[in-house]
């Protein structure tokens, strides 16, 4: 939804094409040996040179860089004491071979471009190139896979990479684990040194901590592991599990901390870094509630722990925030102005809303009370966002997928990464994320192999696929660009985002061109007001994709060149386009309040706007009412000239385009002259149309103003 699918566009489809024949060509492969015509040097020559070409490479501005993702296949859901060993001269070309595993170390550094690449051997010496997908970025540092790692590889898939070399390829996280120096599947001829797979609980647990202090986590979680085996002392075991914890919280495994101060708290129950931990991860867990009951204890016990107070204070916030629905939205947009990528530490509000079964299209949300237009029905935290800074100098990904002849530019590729690595640190917040629409993808119906969760990366695809939107990092920016746009090109890259994101409540809506609600951001922030009032129990609905921004060559008349600047400088007689729109309204059978003219706002929102600039104020009133009522609006009271005391009021909102606020300004400043009265209340509606179209009215101020030299009142000086 408002992401940069770019499937139908000739070059893009055609790459897809051409990597959809390479699949099938390397399907002819299959079965053979994966055993390479290259020796060993050759590769690791190939690989070590390519690398270095790569890092002295200059980096390109919007660079593309493309992923491909194979055909979905299931990740490994056997118990690793079921698996055969299984070397690298035994391995088929585009196999998954199942029910067997791979031993391996790497014996090369790691590149990283898509994939975290290295070249790995086994215990025979044999190599080939390992590509592991969706892993973190962290992992091609200096702690995890360093040159000599040990790691098993479970149900090996090899494939005919993109330059005709051979590789293994893990998409799924679970398919790969790393093996600590010390574990007895480690064989000896792999360690450098001699390590004691028995040392007792003591020396495990300092070894842990040098690893904690070097910010090795995953190495100091490793140790305080093997202490707890160990049989520490009662002492050194409620340490350890503290020690853990903290590991656990610096590496962003939630699940994992909660259950280590658990168990802290179960023998000592006012524990104070046991607590403080809990609330930490309950925080991080978005279990703001509990988070405060607990720093409560802590507030109470341990008065003086300053550290604990400031974190119940931001605990609070949020949970207010959750309760409330009351956000500083201003102080949001500068937080989201600042922060690189613009995450946002807020509660998510759900107001009055609630998934229900829709009688033909699944499920949907649907208002558990009356709402009024622009109330605010949920504001919600992405579960994942992935942003793509438009001024900065990271490639853009293009994201192909041949299983649903899908190409993607954007952030698509990196949002699968994050929630496949939060899923599986924090598993906890699986069944809420698999609840989401699928279609008609079957995942495997195993959660966990002993304790390690299993996330399928396909099904977290597919998620993703149906359900993420594209975003503005700021709608009020998208608002302004599309207010300024006097091109249609622009107009049309305004609504094909590249950064992007999951919002969990979101993706019950469903899609309407008649859509009665409107979403906007704020950072990670979506914010879901109503656009029109709205009984108890209506089905809310959203564009996916906004009716106004299609091609205008597929408009059955093409009015494009009629845009705002050209309309201002032309020659054409104005009675002429009056009468050519007239005759093109009179083509609609159904009124306007049933089936909005979409080809018509905008032609009348220009003649209103060129009115209002000569100074033709009754003909701007009217083409301005003729603007809205175009987009299903009834509007009363609004006609010149106007009957004293009757209030212009709407009476049924119609589609909330962004050029709905201009539109109300136009109407504003002619009824200063026209009729007073109205004005303020014109302009009340404009900001009201603002609060829907941007999420909040507290820049309304900063964007349009009656005083503004446009007659739409937009503030050239906006940014
Ligand atoms: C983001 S989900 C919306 C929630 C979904 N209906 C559910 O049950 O979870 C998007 C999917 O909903 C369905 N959908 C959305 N809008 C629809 C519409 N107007 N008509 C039919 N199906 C629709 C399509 O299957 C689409 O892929």
């Amino acid at each position: 939804m408002d992401t940069h699918d770019v499937s139908n566009v000739p070059e893009y489809f055609r790459y897809l094409q051409a990597q959809k024949q390479n699949l099938k060509n390397a399907q002819a492969a299959k079965g053979r040996p994966a055993r390479s015509p290259k020796s060993k040097d050759e590769i690791l020559m190939q690989f070590m040179f390519r690398q270095m070409m790569r890092t002295e490479a200059p980096a390109s501005p919007m660079n593309i860089r493309s992923s491909f993702l194979p055909p979905a296949y299931p990740p490994c859901v056997s118990p690793f004491s079921k698996l055969k060993k299984v070397m690298i001269k035994s391995l088929c070309l585009e196999t998954h071979h199942r029910d067997q595993y791979l031993l391996l170390r790497t014996v090369t550094p790691t590149d990283t471009m898509t994939a975290v690449m290295a070249i790995v051997e086994d215990e025979d010496g044999s190599v080939l190139m390992l590509q592991l997908y969706n892993q973190e970025e962290e992992l091609s540092g200096t702690h995890s896979l360093r040159e000599g790692t040990v790691l098993v590889v479970n149900e090996p898939y090899v494939k005919v990479m993109a330059d005709g070399d051979y590789g293994i390829r893990v998409d799924h996280l679970s398919d790969v684990w790393f093996i600590p120096e010390f574990d007895d599947l480690v064989p000896l001829s792999w360690r450098k040194r001699v390590t004691q797979a028995d040392g007792n609980a003591s020396s495990w647990k300092e070894k842990g901590s040098e690893h904690f202090e070097k910010g090795d986590y995953h190495s100091a979680i490793q140790c305080y592991s093997k202490t707890l085996e160990a049989h520490p002392s009662p002492e050194l075991l409620l340490i350890t599990q503290l020690n853990r914890a903290l590991s656990f919280l610096k590496s962003y495994c939630f699940d994992a901390a909660l259950r280590d101060v658990e168990d802290v708290l179960q023998v000592s129950e006012l524990s104070e870094k046991a607590l403080f931990r809990k609330a930490q991860a309950l925080y991080q867990l978005r279990r703001f509630r509990e988070s405060c009951q607990t720093h409560e204890i802590l507030a109470e016990k341990y008065p003086d722990n300053n550290m604990a107070a400031h974190e119940y204070a931001r605990a609070s916030a949020r949970l207010l925030e959750q309760n409330s629905g009351e956000y500083e939205f201003g102080k949001m947009i500068l937080e989201a102005k600042k922060r690189q990528p613009p995450r946002l530490d807020r509660g998510t509000y759900i107001g009055p809303v609630t998934v229900k079964q829709t009688q033909s299209h699944g499920r949907g949300l649907f208002t558990t009370q009356a709402v009024k237009a622009g109330d605010l029905l949920f504001c919600e935290k992405a579960f994942a966002h992935a942003f793509h800074d438009e001024n900065g100098s990271k490639d853009l990904r293009l994201l192909l997928n041949v299983d649903m002849d899908e190409a993607t530019i954007g952030t698509q590729g990196e949002l699968i990464e994050l929630i496949v690595q939060k899923l599986s640190k924090n598993p906890s917040l699986l069944p809420g994320f698999v609840d989401l629409h699928h279609g008609t993808y079957k995942s495997v119906d195993v959660l966990e192999v002993g304790v390690i969760p299993i996330i399928d990366t396909f099904l977290v695809e597919r998620i993703i696929l149906l359900n993420s939107f594209g975003c503005p990092l700021l709608s009020r920016e998208s608002h302004i660009r599309t207010v300024k746009g006097d091109d249609d090109t622009d107009k049309k890259h305004n609504k094909q985002f590249h950064s992007s994101g999951v919002w969990s409540m979101a993706s019950y809506i469903n899609h309407s061109c008649l859509s009665n609600a409107r979403r906007s951001f704020i950072g990670d922030m979506m914010i879901v007001r109503a656009s029109r009032d709205l009984p108890t129990n209506t089905e809310l609905t959203f564009w996916y994709k906004s009716p106004m921004t299609r091609d205008p060559k597929e408009s059955p008349v093409n009015l494009q060149h009629w845009g705002f600047k050209l309309f201002k400088t032309s020659k054409m007689n104005l009675r002429k386009i009056e009468d050519t729109i007239s005759s093109l309204a009179s083509t609609y059978c159904r009124p306007a309040s049933e089936v909005p003219r979409v080809a018509l706002d905008s032609p009348y929102l220009s003649l209103a706007a060129i009115y209002a600039s000569s100074r033709n104020l009754k003909k701007a009133v009217e083409f301005g009412l003729m603007s809205l009522e175009s987009l299903g609006f009834v509007i009363k009271g609004g006609k010149i000239p106007h009957v004293s005391d009757t209030p212009l009021v709407v009476q049924k909102w119609g589609l909330m385009t962004d050029g709905v606020v201009g539109c109300w300004m136009i109407l504003c400043s002619a009824y200063q002259e026209l009729a007073p009265t109205l004005a303020s209340q014109a302009e009340g509606y404009a900001r009201l149309s603002y609060r829907i179209c941007v999420g909040e009215d507290e820049t309304f101020d900063q964007t349009y103003s009656r005083l503004s030299n446009r007659v739409d009142g937009f503030l050239m000086t906006a940014k």
